[in-house]
């Protein structure tokens, strides 16, 4: 086991790290490289509203940078525009002095204020699979299970790892573990960057300063950055970190050192009284009349003038980077990775040596130039085929407490009888044949609107986890869609063919293959009807909106499904190639009465046919209903209807709610 320390080396580290935990980096190949971020004149627009307005900030590795300032203040803005999910009016982040691009992305986390995970996991089957899905191929099943259990250690979740996640409705982790749990899934993915929006807030003061100090430790002992946003910290808690960006009005009213804080607010004449916690003081202060914020946010603007302020951020910083890209251009081929010559140091200009030092103190401590040419090209860290198994287990294990659940379980079994008893043992005469086309009919439509209304339900909450998942770079869309038709599959189907087995008997089976064959209609209906379930659910934002559409569609598709209305207005006969239901309900008509045993006609029948034949053909019961198509010929529809609906809801997951 290999373990690398950082050293922070232009600033105290108040945090013992030789004496607790250290992160063993198991992933030895895939040393992420320290991120330096800068971020210089950051203006953002929300919602036709200016939130942040010409904002800096740095911070380096092992560094932990602290954005404060009252509520709506555009601290989770900042995060947003500093991951790359918000477009900047104007302003520029630098990650190594390199623009924020893709690549970048993939190496930063974001823990978001929500905790967004499936409710029925247990927090170890979620670190599991995250582990699985996040680290590299090249690690063993093995030694991402110890990481796991390195991380449960690290952040004291070893007594609730096999309690669920929960809900509001079930009851599972508290908000503190839960807290916890979002940062360990986090830590797994072994980021650069981490950017942690209120991490805090909901712990008790123990609690939060026990987070604070683990999140320390790691970004000291592993060389992370950390940007963590903090509402009302303790002043323990404000003291663990680094620098302070604090914002009022989405403007910077300071940022510096932390520890510099109160002589900066000294110096606009607001004294601090003594014993008293700096962090509510300050907030104190920026939440203070509107001539006393404008004045501390002039201060911290003729603060940026002065000469300790970093060179990144400075409005020459161009003019240096380029002296320092012609110096590197010129020193680097000669020199290995970031280390030189103190002479070579020593001739530089200063300003170029300062940036040179922010930049690679913490680089040249421990990871070499060759990790960085690693790190130039994005890859997945699984192998699709990795992907596709882990996500398909993890659908399995998600979905089956909500689909398999005991009051789905009862209703089946419940309606399985009731259906049994109503239709119990027909006879094979005309007299009854609308009750078993009954049967057929109430069967299609039951479970085609049980899995359309069921894929519905299920899929908002799942796509805020999907979304989450997919900004961090987790896994491709495609393997997760593949897994996701697999791994439910087999849940889908277990209630209709239950349900099947339970009812069908009991309306008269003639013989084994006609029951299979009505049990594969069913099947492949109730398959088609959750891929529509899943397209309408992934089309629409809006709950209200997806179920006004579904309930329109699911009760048009049994209306011209052919048992409700067999008269269709001639301008409507169209809309009953766009019911499902209406090719399952045909094949499910053209085996029961051409395989099962024929239907006598009655005495007075309505079938012409029947003057010459004492038993109905299956034809004629079928074209009564209006125009029919073949058995192949109806399959061959329903699985075009699968195909089409999937390949649609991928399409519309892939380009129109790619989360950005
Ligand atoms: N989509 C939006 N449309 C309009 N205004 C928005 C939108 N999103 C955020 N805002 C506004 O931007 C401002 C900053 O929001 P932000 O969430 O960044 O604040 P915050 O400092 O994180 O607040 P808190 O500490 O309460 O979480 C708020 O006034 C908020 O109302």
């Amino acid at each position: 086991m290999t373990f690398y320390v950082y050293v922070a080396q232009q600033h105290a580290i108040r945090v013992d790290t030789s004496a607790t935990v250290h992160f063993p980096c198991l992933i030895t190949d895939q040393r992420p490289l320290p991120v330096h971020l800068a971020f210089r004149g950051i203006t953002v627009s929300v919602g036709g509203r200016q939130v942040l307005q010409d904002v800096d900030g740095l911070v380096r590795p092992g560094q932990v940078l602290a954005v404060m300032g009252p509520s709506g203040c555009g601290k989770t803005t900042l995060l947003n525009a500093l991951s790359g999910r918000l477009k900047l009016d104007s302003g520029q982040i630098f990650f190594n002095r390199e623009p924020l691009c893709k690549r970048w992305k993939r190496k930063i986390c974001y823990v978001l204020q929500q905790d967004i995970f499936f409710p029925d996991l247990t927090l170890r089957q979620t670190l599991e699979y995250t582990a699985r899905l996040r680290l590299p191929d090249t690690m063993s099943h093995s030694q991402k299970m110890q990481y796991v259990d390195h991380i449960i250690d690290v952040l004291e979740l070893g007594q609730c790892q096999d309690t669920i996640i929960g809900d509001y409705i079930k009851r599972g982790l508290s908000g503190g573990e839960k807290k916890r749990a979002n940062i360990a899934c986090e830590l797994l993915t072994n980021p650069s960057l981490m950017l942690l929006d209120e991490p805090t807030s909901g712990l008790d003061s123990h609690a939060a300063h026990g987070l604070m100090t683990t999140l320390k430790r790691y970004a000291v002992s592993e060389g992370k950055t950390v940007v963590i946003t903090l509402h009302q910290p303790s002043s323990q808690i404000f003291h663990l970190c680094d620098k302070l960006l604090l914002l009022c009005n989405g403007q910077t009213a300071y940022f510096g050192d932390t520890c510099k804080v109160v002589d900066f607010f000294s110096s606009v004449g607001l004294n601090i009284m003594p014993h008293y916690n700096p962090a509510d003081f300050i907030l104190e202060q920026v939440k203070g009349p509107p001539e006393l914020r404008q004045r501390i946010i002039n201060a911290a603007k003729e603060a940026r003038k002065g000469k300790d302020y970093p060179a990144e951020l400075q409005h020459d910083y161009h003019y240096i980077s380029e002296k320092y890209n012609d110096h590197s251009n010129k020193i680097l081929p000669a020199t290995h990775g970031p280390y030189l010559e103190q002479d070579t140091l020593n001739a530089m200009e200063p300003d170029v040596r300062r940036l040179w030092m922010d930049t690679h103190s913490h680089a040249s401590s421990s990871v070499s130039s060759e990790t960085s040419d690693a790190d130039c090209y994005f890859s997945w860290p699984t192998s699709f085929w990795t992907q596709f198994k882990v996500l398909s287990q993890r659908n399995f294990q998600e979905a089956r407490p909500r689909m398999l659940s005991k009051l789905n379980w009862v209703q089946t079994v419940g309606l399985g009888f009731l259906a049994g008893l109503l239709w119990f043992q027909l006879e094979r005469k005309e007299q009854a044949l609308h009750d078993i086309q009954g049967w057929m009919f109430f069967s299609t439509t039951y479970w085609m609107l049980f899995a359309h209304f069921g894929a519905l339900s299920s899929f908002p909450p799942e796509r805020e986890v999907i979304n989450k998942e997919r900004q961090s770079g987790a896994y491709r869309l495609s393997a997760y869609y593949l897994a996701k038709m697999f791994g439910e599959l087999p849940l889908t189907v277990s209630l209709p063919a239950v349900y099947h087995l339970i009812s069908y008997p009991m309306l008269g089976v003639h013989s084994p293959m006609v029951f299979l064959t009505m049990l594969g209609f069913l099947l492949l209906n109730t398959i088609v009807a959750q891929s529509v379930g899943f397209f309408i659910g992934a089309c629409c934002m809006d709950m209200q909106v997806s179920i006004t559409i579904s309930a329109l569609y699911t009760l048009a598709t049994q209306l011209f499904g052919g048992y409700l209305a067999t008269n269709i207005p001639y301008w409507l006969t169209w809309m009953r190639y766009l019911s499902m239901v209406h090719y399952a309900y045909q094949n499910m008509q053209i085996v029961e009465f051409e395989e099962g045993l024929p239907i006598k006609c009655a005495p007075h029948s309505k079938y012409a046919i029947c003057s010459e034949l004492d038993y109905i053909p299956v034809s004629s019961i079928i074209e009564s209903q209006g125009p029919c198509l073949p058995l192949w010929a109806n399959t061959l529809v329903l699985l075009a209807f699968l195909l089409v609906f999937r390949v649609l809801g991928y399409i519309v997951l892939r380009y129109f709610r790619a989360p950005k």
